[in-house]
């Protein structure tokens, strides 16, 4: 028997030699072209290099456009050199003969006839897929680029639906070398024939060789195993709204990453208006910032996190559950509409009672950690107010030989009237400064000298000038109606008596002191900036002169200026500049959409007015209390624009094992909503850990010694990382729990946890987690639903175990 089994693995090996030699093959001509097309670009480099010595301004504007496509092809190639062909397709004879631009058959049906009648069939084409598209000199297709139409059977067929696809290869490579082959059969029942020799089969298929792999701190893309109802999202047409639902691990990111290559790839020109991708954590984005390179693409797509939207501002700082229901929802939008009127009493210098400068910087705080929670004891900055400057309450001018004076009552009247109008405040300036100009005009008592009006306009006019440029108006007016900023206004709002003023009847006096003394840490917590974004919006920006940018004297001189990119700036640098200067995108990706605020969906929206959007997210998972009121400003930030929903329903993170525990709570967040099931199980339950000592209290050094065991056992389990996810207000103590054990195991909070993935995790207290806001459940089971491989939960005091250790949360 064992001889048998030694004879049949070494047939199998030497078949798998085989097909990776066959493979090893083909990838060999594609580098030969490749090093062909180098030489090409190189070629046009140099080209392009000479003719800039000619000087005309023609050979300059024709070098520079060189220049930049071979720049472009260069990079794209080198980028893409390692590990970029990695799929193959082997199809049935198609219905018509039609070739698209890729020199591939079109037809995603097989022809009549393909499939003889004893259930044999020959190949009629193979077709490479890769990250980026290869012709040889004849314009036949060594490689076709994975978001072109013809690639598309390579992630659409399934045994169910195989179209004309027979065998689904997933090619493994390492730069020049072919490592492995693994093979899907989509019509098994065939007996097919390429070349005369039957179709071989090798493996077991690619999806759970990439599913088992060790995860490390950044995500790898899916380009290999993307599957059928992801393609279909992935390749949605870009019109309108594209809605994505689906649970934990279902793989709504890595599609929305992948969606972001495919539509520049769709569409370059369309898109040339950027791709914004929004974030909920700048964790999710460095995890995530690795894959649309290896897509091949950077340049036009901005992942940002949702902290990171307004420019010189970051959040650094969480807001407590309670203070961030009170900035983030709707209602902070009337107290921010009254705060920028109001905040125009805050004078010249724009400080706040505090003492803090009104146009304060985001710095961290002064331990630089990130704070939770706005304890005044931990975060009021104590330094002693000094008294407000206040705005002036008196204008004196001199007019045609008189004095003139407007006293604070009728200075108040004025200002009414001014704020009566619609228009952003800062915008307001120019009229409040002629509603002066009219009252100090009726007190001089000129209007009646001259009934004719030519004369009495130009006597006006005149007045207008001599007022208008004397330094006391003008000192005035900066003090009166100083030009407001975001963080002024932001700042005026940390004095508690003020903000209950502004935000009478809207907000209760537990909110506004929350609030108020929130608003008085250094720093920004992601609502701090989007009520720095919304106040950007009300209080409007006055036009400036622009700044003209340091002209090369030859690009002035021929007029060509526009044309080129300034001289010393790289591509690189002209791409970031230009998606720094971005303020609206041609098309708003959003992760997570679950978690953003009314307030942040407003600020979603201003940057995506004219955009096409794809929204994915899982209610689940949502860490945001008053969902109903999220969707509706989701609504109005997408308009009316129709929307094509999409249901991922595949969980490729978590093993059964895993997701069954998750399923529990996920009956308690939200009953009767079902978990996506698992695809794959390793046979390795969830591990229970109880410090609890039988009489409901545990010592602290327990858990933190418990939590640190348990994360060195995980560490010599797995390959990969080790997440140790706690309680918002318990992450600065859990990563001294963890100190030494190295960089493979890090402490998270619940909330940070999102979107994040490890081979294990160690979740403490599922208990605290769940209290710790109104929505803790939904937030305990994104916690659940983090580790690929193995997951261990140690309770705390607050959790109830049963004898085998699993807390009431987790029980049926
Ligand atoms: N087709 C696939 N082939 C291989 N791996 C996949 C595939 N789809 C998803 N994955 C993997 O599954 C994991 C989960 O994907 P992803 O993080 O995108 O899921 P998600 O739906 O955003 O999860 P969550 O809602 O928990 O944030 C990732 O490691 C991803 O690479």
């Amino acid at each position: 028997m064992a001889a048998q089994a030694q004879q049949e693995t070494a047939l199998e090996d030497s078949r798998r030699d085989r097909e990776i030699g066959v493979e090893q093959e083909h990838l060999d001509r594609v580098y030969r072209r490749l090093e062909e097309k180098i030489h090409e670009a190189e070629f046009l480099m140099n080209d392009a290099a000479k003719r800039g010595q000619v000087g005309t301004p023609g050979a300059l504007a024709e070098r520079d456009a060189q220049v930049f496509r071979a720049g472009v092809h260069l990079n794209r190639l080198n980028n893409e050199f390692e590990d970029f062909l990695f799929g193959r397709i082997d199809l049935l004879l198609g219905k018509d003969g039609k070739k698209g631009p890729d020199g591939a058959y079109t037809a995603v049906e097989p022809a009549e006839g393909a499939v003889r009648e004893d259930n044999t069939a020959d190949i009629a084409e193979t077709l490479h897929i890769g990250r980026i598209g290869v012709l040889d000199q004849d314009y036949a297709p060594l490689v076709i680029d994975w978001r072109a139409p013809a690639a598309a059977p390579f992630y659409r067929s399934t045994p169910v639906d195989p179209g004309r696809v027979v065998r689904r290869r997933v090619i493994r490579s390492k730069g020049r070398r072919v490592l492995g082959v693994e093979d899907d059969l989509m019509r098994p029942e065939l007996k097919a024939f390429l070349d005369g020799h039957e179709l071989a089969v090798i493996g077991d298929g690619a999806l759970m060789a990439a599913l088992g792999q060790a995860r490390s701190h950044t995500m790898r893309d899916i380009v290999a195993s993307i599957q059928a109802e992801q393609d279909l999202v992935i390749r949605a047409p870009a019109a309108s709204v594209t809605y994505v639902e689906g649970g934990p691990g279902t793989g709504k990111t890595a599609v929305a990453l992948h969606r972001a290559a495919y539509l520049l790839y769709q569409d370059r020109r369309r898109y040339a208006g950027g791709i914004l991708i929004v974030s909920p954590t700048p964790l999710l984005v460095a995890y995530t910032e690795g894959v649309l390179p290896s897509l091949g693409e950077e340049g036009q797509v901005a992942i940002r996190a949702i902290g990171s939207l307004v420019d010189g501002a970051e959040a650094t700082l969480y807001d407590s559950p309670s203070t961030a229901r009170a900035k983030g929802s709707y209602r902070m939008l009337k107290v921010l509409r009254k705060a920028a009127r109001g905040a125009l009493e805050l004078g010249p210098g724009g400080r706040t009672p505090q003492g803090r400068p009104a146009s304060g910087g985001a710095a961290p705080n002064r331990t630089g950690q990130l704070a939770f929670g706005d304890d005044p004891a931990d975060h009021d900055t104590g330094t002693p107010a000094p008294a407000p400057a206040g705005p002036p309450t008196r204008l004196r001018v001199v007019a045609f030989g008189r004095r003139l004076e407007l006293e604070a009552a009728e200075l108040e009247r004025i200002r009414r009237t001014a704020l009566g109008g619609t228009a952003p405040v800062n915008l307001l300036r120019p009229r409040a400064r002629k509603l002066l100009l009219d009252a100090l005009w009726a007190q001089s008592g000129a209007a009646t000298r001259h009934s004719d009006p030519e004369l009495a306009a130009e006597l006006r006019s005149s007045f207008d000038e001599d007022v208008s440029t004397e330094d006391s108006f003008i000192a005035f007016l900066d003090a009166w109606w100083p030009e407001l900023t975001p963080r002024a206004v932001l700042a005026a709002m940390a004095d508690e008596r003020r903000l209950g003023r502004w935000a009478r009847r809207v907000l209760n006096p537990g909110e506004v002191r929350k609030v108020a003394r929130s608003l008085r840490r250094d720093g920004y917590s992601v609502h701090d900036i989007a009520m720095l974004d919304e106040l950007q919006a009300i209080l409007g920006t006055p036009a400036r002169p622009r700044k003209k940018r340091d002209l090369d004297p030859l690009d002035q001189l021929t007029g060509l200026e526009e044309l080129m990119p300034v001289r010393e700036e790289s591509q690189r640098e002209r791409a970031e500049r230009l998606a720094a200067e971005r303020v609206e995108y041609a098309h708003v990706i959003v992760d997570e959409a679950q978690d953003v605020t009314p307030m942040q969906w407003r600020m979603l929206g201003r940057r995506g007015r004219h955009a096409t959007w794809t929204v994915v997210g899982d209610p689940a998972q949502s860490s945001w209390s008053d969902v109903d009121e999220a969707a509706e400003a989701r609504d109005e930030a997408l308009g009316t624009r129709p929307r094509r929903r999409f249901q991922l329903t595949v969980n490729y993170r978590n093993p059964a094992e895993i997701a069954q525990l998750a399923a529990k709570v996920l009956a308690l967040a939200m009953p009767g909503s079902t978990s996506p099931s698992a695809v794959r199980s390793t046979g390795v339950e969830p591990r229970f850990v109880t410090t609890n000592n039988g009489n409901s209290t545990v010592v602290r050094d327990s858990l933190a010694q418990t939590v640190r065991e348990e994360a060195a056992r995980l560490l010599d389990r797995v390959d990969g990382t080790v997440g140790v996810v706690v309680a918002m207000q318990r992450r600065e103590e859990a990563a001294k729990w963890l100190a030494g054990l190295g960089d493979r195991v890090v402490a998270l909070g619940s909330l940070e946890a999102k979107g994040l993935e490890y081979d294990a995790t160690v979740v403490v207290s599922p208990a605290e987690i769940a209290d710790e806001s109104p929505a803790g459940l939904r937030v305990l089971y994104v916690a659940l639903t983090r580790a690929t491989q193995q997951l261990t939960v140690v309770s705390g005091e607050r959790d109830e175990p049963d004898d085998s250790g699993v807390p009431d949360l987790l029980r049926d």
